[in-house]
């Protein structure tokens, strides 16, 4: 492709922070979900977080049905809100049973900062009432999953605790709803490209974090 070409949006964004979502992308423990030998007290934590950002996932769910400019998109955020709080929930509530974590042990573990981190900047995008910041957020939440979980070599490990956390992440439902979402950002980003640049960039940031984060537990 010549140079010359003009970069979806997106993409442009992407490659603002190029070292730092290679990083995530490649992280020790996306290798480990494919070899599925993430340590249990590591894959403990990690949903246990995950779990609580899910919670501030679906505010800014809400914020961007409330902001887009089109009833299509409001429908597709409407019908993916209704998969999240279906289908993953129960991912969670079955992982946590093979993986022996108890209702106290999910009570008594404290936040750590990434996940102070995503709750608070998914808050303030939803707060903004700015379409193209609640997007820049979601994409980078959705669409750096995709990424890492479709780089993966198959096949999956036999566990369901790790081979389900690749396939929530690479099926055709998902793929077709990062397609969206990158499309409506492409479309509305170019006029809002300073919010949407803050809010992509931290949000890859504390992606970053987050795995860093889950194996800062002895294992
Ligand atoms: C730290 C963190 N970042 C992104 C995701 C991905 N993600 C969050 S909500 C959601 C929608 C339905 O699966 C998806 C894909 C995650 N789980 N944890």
């Amino acid at each position: 492709m010549p140079n010359t070409t003009v970069q979806r949006f997106t993409e442009q964004l992407r490659q603002a922070n190029f070292q730092t979502w290679e990083d995530a992308v490649g992280h020790r423990f996306v290798q480990e979900i494919f070899a599925g030998t993430v340590p249990q007290p590591v894959m403990a934590q990690y949903l246990i977080q995950d779990h609580r950002f899910l919670d501030s996932f679906l505010t800014l769910l809400g914020g961007a049905i409330a902001t887009a400019d089109t009833f299509e998109a409001r429908l597709r955020f409407g019908r993916f809100a209704g998969m999240v709080s279906g289908d993953e929930n129960t991912y969670f509530l079955r992982a946590f049973e093979a993986l022996g974590v108890t209702p106290t042990q999910r009570e008594q573990t404290p936040d750590t900062t990434s996940t102070q981190g995503f709750s608070a900047i998914m808050r303030e995008a939803a707060a903004t009432r700015e379409y193209a910041a609640i997007l820049a957020v979601l994409n980078v939440a959705e669409w750096l999953y995709q990424d890492w979980a479709t780089r993966g070599t198959k096949p999956l490990p036999k566990d369901f605790v790790h081979a389900e956390w690749v396939t929530l992440h690479d099926n055709a439902f998902f793929n077709d709803f990062v397609a969206f979402l990158r499309s409506e950002l492409d479309r509305v980003g170019p006029t809002q490209q300073a919010i949407a640049h803050d809010f992509f960039g931290r949000a890859v940031g504390l992606e970053l974090n987050f795995f860093d984060q889950a194996y800062q537990v002895p294992h």
